[in-house]
């Protein structure tokens, strides 16, 4: 899918009420925000729209809201907090409990140009996520431009971020929308060889289904984390307790065959890390013991990938030109069975490829270990990057004015 929508540099919105369509699902401990790196990927399509003089309202989601104590702790009032500092200048805060409502309209009534409002988090309205009517119009009904910036929502068709695009003459995109498209379209579609993919986690269902697609596109694809083992089984050898899904276990042999026929590197773990029982809290001590891929212990659970697996991705990497990496190689969370992704994070550190980071854990990976500045490109969306990069349409940009 190629961008050739309209963005926030087509359009003039002097004087115009724009409501502008931002993914702020940040994580919150007890209502602090606890990584801000998607508001600091928001900034400079606001500051644009302020500089330009639109009226800007702010909309997100925040969190799956499903009962009424998520209503009270899934509010986007931190955000407005936090937002207000970053662009010093006020974020006014307009909650009321049909999200778009008689405060919300005088509100807007009464705005000034470079002035900045933000609506309450969208999933309060049931309809937000079945893209029902009544809220996309109420969303339209309050803007005269639409702009949808939220790259990590993309992949869902909801009133916010699609129905309300179908109800103004004027629907575009944000900077970094476009930016988030160039990075993974240009890695996908024209990437300077050898194009080196590296998958983990553990949302292995999904995960899996992003293999074939990839196979085609990229020299090597590299496996470890929880998705390894599907594999590892596929190969006939004994995974023990380790994560898998047993639906997927045919693909995986497919998938092995069809790397064989493109002549393509697929890369599994030759060894692993292995605990007794998945720990808890998640970095509670434990004892590790290594074995190699084909003489697994049948009472113990893989947890990471061994040294020799690191040195075979490492080197991997090392020559590659470009690098997509999306999952961790572990259960990084645990300083014991951090090794494999922190190795993999160094490399991809040292090489001088191109190197995007997708995925909310992989990032936040990244982060921590202090490599974050180190990377081409860090994505601000998990799902919505794997759709991508599977070769889906994304309703949310698909829904936003043609050039
Ligand atoms: N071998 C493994 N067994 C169980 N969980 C794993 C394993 N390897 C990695 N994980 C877990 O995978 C999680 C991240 O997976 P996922 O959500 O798919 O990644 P991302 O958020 O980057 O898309 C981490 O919490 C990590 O602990
Ligand atoms: O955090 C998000 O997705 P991600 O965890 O896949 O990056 C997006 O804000 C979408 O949220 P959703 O998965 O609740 O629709």
């Amino acid at each position: 899918m190629s961008l050739n929508k309209k963005s926030v540099d087509d359009i003039n919105v002097k004087g115009q009420r724009v409501l502008c369509r931002c993914d702020f699902n940040v994580p919150l401990k007890e209502g602090k925000i606890t990584d801000e790196n998607r508001l600091v990927a928001a900034l400079p399509t606001i500051k644009k729209l302020i500089a330009d003089g639109g009226k800007v309202i702010l909309c997100s989601h925040l969190g799956k809201v499903k009962t009424e104590e998520d209503k009270k702790t899934k509010t986007l009032a931190p955000v407005a907090v936090r937002l207000s500092e970053l662009l010093g200048q006020e974020v006014k805060f307009v909650a009321e409990p049909e999200v778009v409502g008689p405060k919300v309209r005088e509100a807007v009534a009464a705005m000034k140009d470079g002035e900045v409002i933000l609506l309450e988090n969208t999933r309060f309205r049931p309809e937000e996520t079945k893209n029902g009517e009544a809220f996309s119009k109420d969303l339209a009904s309050i803007c005269d431009v639409f702009v949808n910036d939220a790259f990590g929502t993309a992949h869902r068709a909801h009133c916010s971020n699609v129905g309300v695009a179908g109800l103004v003459d004027t629907a575009v995109v944000g900077y970094l929308m476009q930016k988030e498209i160039d990075f993974l379209g240009n890695a996908v579609e024209n990437p300077v060889r050898p194009f080196v993919a590296i998958l983990g986690g553990a949302k292995v269902a999904d995960k899996l289904n992003v293999i074939s697609n990839l196979l085609e596109k990229c020299d090597t694809l590299i496996i470890g984390g929880g998705m390894a083992y599907t594999f590892l089984k596929a190969k006939g050898y004994e995974i023990g307790k380790s994560l898998v899904d047993e639906s997927k276990i045919d693909y995986c042999k497919e998938m092995m065959e069809k790397a064989e026929k493109l002549g393509k590197k697929l890369l599994l773990p030759v060894d692993s890390v292995m605990i007794d029982d998945f720990p808890n809290p998640i970095d509670a001590p434990v004892e590790t013991e290594i074995f190699d891929a084909d003489k697994m212990s049948a009472d113990k659970e893989g947890c990471d990938i061994g040294p020799k697996t690191i040195e075979l991705y490492a080197d991997a990497v090392k020559t590659a030109k470009t690098v997509v990496w999306n999952g961790p190689m572990g259960v990084f969370e645990n300083p014991t069975l951090a090794a494999g992704t922190k190795a993999v994070a160094a490399a991809l550190a040292e090489t001088d490829a191109t190197t995007i980071i997708g995925g909310g854990d992989s990032a936040a990976a990244v982060n921590q270990l202090g490599y974050g500045s180190k990377m081409s490109h860090i994505s601000t969306g998990g799902g919505a990057s794997l759709e991508f990069l599977e070769g889906k349409e994304l309703p949310g940009v698909a829904a936003a004015n043609d050039k």
